[in-house]
């Protein structure tokens, strides 16, 4: 098995790259995803975050209310850890379990574990990736396309960023960077051109 850790800041191209690699043949984990899974309804997760945040961060259904625990944690780092302290455990422990269980189905899968975090919760240090892969474009450029593709205001897209680890530190624990800032063909033929690279030699 190879095991590539994919990150980037926020619209960078993520999603383009990891879409790709599933195309080619590669076995897909989305650790937003899994954070999703970790507070789903009737989960020990969300009890846990109910029991902290009490029962104000619960929708009608007993589903998460997304938007009020976003309100207390993005700003209160203390809650935000405590968030983190709950989640984060969990999402690792998907994860693990997602990944052994595409290596036992097969011993030469590629696993591309897409983690927009990875820098900023430390996961860069905590397993053994065969390759770290870093989705790179320029802020300005991908605030414009918040902006234009997502109908985000120009202020939120910069408080988003502002918010992630910088650039320099993503591609400082890079072993390979995708340069997303051309077209989206540019970067398709880039992840070919690596898929080719991991099946050779
Ligand atoms: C607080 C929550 C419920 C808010 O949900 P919401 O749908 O409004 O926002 P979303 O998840 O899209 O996050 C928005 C942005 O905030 C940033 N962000 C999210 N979680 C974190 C975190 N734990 N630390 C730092 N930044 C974060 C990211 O840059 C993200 O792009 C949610 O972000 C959450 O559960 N976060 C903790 C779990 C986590 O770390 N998730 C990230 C994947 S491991
Ligand atoms: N050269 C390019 N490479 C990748 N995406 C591009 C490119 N040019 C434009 N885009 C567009 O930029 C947007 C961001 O791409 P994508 O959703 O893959 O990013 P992401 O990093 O997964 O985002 P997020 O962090 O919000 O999950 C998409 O709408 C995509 O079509």
């Amino acid at each position: 098995m190879k095991l590539i850790a994919l990150t980037g800041g926020i619209a960078s191209g993520k999603s383009t790259i990891g879409r790709r690699l599933a195309e080619l043949g590669a076995v897909r984990i989305d650790a937003d995803q899994l954070a999703r899974e970790a507070v789903a309804p009737g989960s020990p997760g969300l009890e846990r975050v109910a029991e902290r945040f009490g029962e104000g961060v619960l929708g009608a259904q007993g589903e998460l209310n997304r938007a009020a625990l976003g309100g207390i944690v993005f700003g209160d780092p203390e809650a935000l850890a405590a968030l983190n302290g709950i989640v984060h455990p969990e999402v690792r422990r998907i994860a693990d379990e997602r990944i052994a269980a595409a290596e036992a189905d097969d011993p030469e899968a590629v696993v591309v574990y897409e983690i927009p975090l990875l820098v900023e919760t430390g996961a860069v240090r905590d397993s053994d990736w065969d390759l770290v892969l870093v989705a790179d474009a320029p802020a300005a450029q991908r605030i414009a396309r918040m902006v234009e593709l997502r109908g985000m205001s120009e202020a939120d897209a910069r408080a988003r960023i502002a918010h992630q680890a910088s650039d320099e530190d993503r591609r400082a624990v890079a072993d390979r960077i995708i340069d997303t800032s051309g077209s989206e063909a540019e970067t398709l033929a880039q992840v070919d051109a690596l898929w080719s690279d991991l099946h050779s030699g």
